[in-house]
């Protein structure tokens, strides 16, 4: 088989971030940035050695490489179940552990370990200790809030279970067309991938790899979804505060604060519970002139505003996402925070009839503070396949 290529896309959440952990509905969609894939399986090498397991991380300048050998070593032969994805065991994740030690990895690129640990896992679950190589690039910013790991574990599950051979891909053979794959072969990408989030996140909720798989906009609640019919197009200006944060860590210090204040903590869940059920019936519902549409905005607008206190609440703000939501009120703008928050990066709902002028002055402000504003298309496809 040759090379294959699968891109998986970021996301945003427009509502219910960390409360989506603890049982609450969010609402999240597909952003127009990918994290890319390829993948080649090789030949055992030629002086007659078991071949080795390489991984290229574009965005880090760093490749790592594993002899098979030494993967079996430490991880044994793994028990065939590609189609039934399972957890990985405390004792594979020391075993990674111990593997990445030896690794010698950069301090400033530490955070790296969650992601390559997640890589030796799908890898050797998937196809085994056979040789093969991986490249990874992104378009998205990586841990600021736009479901990097998700992307980075769909689309690599997604460029790994093609090349086992588990899943079929109809791929445009130009390497320009790209191509995708059934339902059911999706949720296994989906399931492949959760236990890849499982081990960068802790204790996902599973909506970044389903949006990323599935694309659109869904409604996720306690493991489900369902896709919602966006009637209006949603325009969000994105700004990346640059100030660099972990999912795992804020996830877990939500948690701890729900363990310290379980009553006042179960009211903020049930709160942004509301607020996801009334932003997915609105964003689905039909406005069709000028004043029907700057009502529905005005709504969408007020939701993301209490949801922004809410997470503030939870101990998710920070102070420079405090900025972005203070200069984009100057312009009658609202903003909130997207994904684990602690920084990562901020929405600003842009109102339909918000002229040039006044998103350019907006957009200048944010940047005077060293912040990065961008659009991005909201709602687009999922994981999709290409021809190397
Ligand atoms: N392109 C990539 N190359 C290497 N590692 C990556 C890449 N993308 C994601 N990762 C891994 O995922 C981790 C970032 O995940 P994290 O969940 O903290 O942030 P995020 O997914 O960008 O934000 P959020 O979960 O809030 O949406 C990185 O530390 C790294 O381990
Ligand atoms: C913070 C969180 O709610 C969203 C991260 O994009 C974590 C999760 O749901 O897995
Ligand atoms: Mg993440």
């Amino acid at each position: 088989m040759g090379e294959f290529r699968a891109r998986a896309p970021g996301k945003i959440i427009l509502a219910g971030e960390h409360a989506v952990v603890h049982g609450s509905a969010a609402v999240a969609a597909a952003i127009d940035l990918y994290t890319l894939s390829t993948f080649h399986l090789l030949p055992a090498s030629e002086d007659g050695g078991a071949g080795a397991v390489e991984v290229d991380l574009r965005d880090t300048g760093l490749v790592f490489s594993w002899p098979c050998s030494r993967l079996r070593e430490a991880l044994g032969d793994r028990p065939a179940g590609v189609n039934a994805p399972r957890p990985c065991s405390s004792d594979e994740l020391a075993a990674m552990a111990k593997l990445l030690e030896q690794e010698e990895i950069p301090e400033d690129k530490i955070w790296l370990v969650g992601g390559l640990s997640a890589f030796l896992y799908l890898y050797t679950s998937i196809l085994g200790c056979r040789p093969g190589k991986a490249v990874v690039k992104s378009d998205l910013p990586v841990g600021a809030g736009l479901g990097s790991s998700a992307a980075f574990c769909v689309s690599l599950s997604g460029a790994l279970l093609v090349a086992a051979g588990a899943v079929s891909a109809q791929a445009g053979n130009g390497g320009t067309e790209w191509g995708s794959i059934g339902r059911d072969d999706l949720e296994l990408v989906n399931q492949w991938a959760f236990q890849g989030e499982k081990i960068i996140h802790g204790k996902p909720s599973g909506i970044d790899n389903a949006v990323s798989t599935f694309g659109s906009m869904i409604k996720f609640k306690k493991g489900e979804f369902t896709n919602l019919r966006c009637t209006n197009p949603v325009k969000m200006l994105i700004t990346d505060t640059r100030v660099g944060r972990n999912t795992k860590a804020l996830v877990a210090g939500v948690s701890e604060r729900l363990s310290r204040h379980p009553d006042a903590m179960a009211s903020v869940i049930s709160a942004v519970n509301s607020i996801s059920e009334e932003l997915s019936s609105i964003v689905e519902s039909a406005a069709e002139d000028e004043v029907a549409i700057t009502t529905k905005e005005e709504k969408l607008a007020e939701l993301m505003q209490m949801n922004q206190g809410l997470l503030q609440c939870m101990g998710v703000s920070h102070r420079s996402i405090e900025t972005v939501l203070q200069t984009t009120l100057k312009y009658n703008l609202v903003s909130k925070l997207t994904g684990a928050g602690g920084g990562g990066c901020v929405l600003t709902l842009i109102p339909t009839l918000l002229s040039k002028l006044v998103l350019e002055k907006t957009t200048a402000e944010i940047e005077s503070h060293g912040f990065r504003c961008f659009q991005v298309e909201v709602g687009g496809r999922g994981l999709q396949f290409c021809r190397g």
